[in-house]
């Protein structure tokens, strides 16, 4: 689905992108995650076609990004974080302005108000929307020429829990159907949720690639964190998978006198930490 060889770019006579290979193959929801002014966006307009001056090969769908004609388009649904809807027309118009672009056949507009709770305010005015009702909207608008693959900025971003469920459960119900999902995203809790790969991109490198899961356990057992009363409260840690051998809790657990126990996983944003030496904001 997606093949990208040795690729480079650069806004500036310096490469900002150098020597950039990975793949992604159909049905994969694949995650870009890295800080802000990484190259997420960059290397997302690149697979799109909007920026056609890159070394090296990029394919999707088997077509060299930057030799595309509009009907590489066909199979391609873009969700960016900015607007791109028409904010004098409806909700409804927009949609059917926007399916008249493509020769596929639409998919149906009112089903599609009606997946992200839209239904109602499908004759409003995009002008009177609130800021998660264009996400929404934007949303539903990447999928109404069903396209194979689709490419989201931040879909969850601006959502309350709700919205951000029914998103989520969008994306995954397309993966269901076979669709390629390339997600940039700041979080990481959807991230670890929803993608099957994730790269961890900073200043325009791929740090570390693989399952969020993998990533995880690749820093090791989770650590079990326990506590006791001896005059005065006291805290220890052991690593999970040495539980056994940690005499002192042994002894504590004989007598009951722990205190409390739990076991805290590392998560993917220690991980990112970890292999970045970065946070991601
Ligand atoms: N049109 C442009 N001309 C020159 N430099 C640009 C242009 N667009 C982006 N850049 C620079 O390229 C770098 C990467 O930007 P990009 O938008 O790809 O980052 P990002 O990882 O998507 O960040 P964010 O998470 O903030 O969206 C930044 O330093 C940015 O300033």
């Amino acid at each position: 689905m997606i093949i990208v060889e040795n690729l480079s770019f650069s806004y500036t006579k310096s490469p900002f992108i150098s020597g950039m290979s990975f793949s992604v193959p159909e049905g994969e929801i694949f995650g870009f995650l890295g800080p802000s002014g990484a190259g997420k966006s960059t290397l997302q307009k690149i697979l799109i076609g909007m920026l056609r001056t890159y070394q090296g090969s990029c394919l999707v769908n088997g077509i060299e990004c930057k030799n595309r004609t509009k009907n590489f388009y066909e199979n391609i649904g873009v969700d960016f974080e900015f607007s791109t809807m028409y904010e004098k027309l409806t909700a409804r118009e927009n949609l059917q302005f926007f399916s008249s672009l493509y020769e596929k056949k639409p998919r149906p507009i009112d089903e599609l108000l009606e997946t992200v709770g839209l239904e109602q305010d499908a004759d409003k005015r995009v002008a009177d929307y609130s800021k998660g009702m264009k996400s929404r909207l934007s949303f539903i608008k990447a999928l109404l020429h069903d396209p194979t693959l689709l490419c989201l900025d931040e879909p969850t971003s601006g959502l309350d829990p709700a919205n951000s469920r029914i998103m989520k459960n969008m994306i995954l119900e397309e993966r269901a159907k076979g669709k390629t999902i390339l997600l940039t995203t700041h979080n990481m809790q959807d991230a670890a949720e929803l993608c099957d790969r994730v790269a961890f991109i900073v200043n325009g490198k791929i740090c570390a690639l693989d399952s969020p899961h993998n990533l995880i356990m690749s820093k090791g057992a989770a650590t079990v964190t326990y506590t006791w009363v001896e005059n005065g409260e006291h805290r220890a840690s052991c690593p999970l998978e040495q539980i056994s051998s940690d005499e002192r809790l042994k002894n504590l657990i004989a007598k009951n006198r722990l205190q409390s126990i739990h076991s805290s996983e590392p998560t993917l944003n220690d991980i990112f930490m970890d292999v970045t030496g970065r946070t991601l904001l």
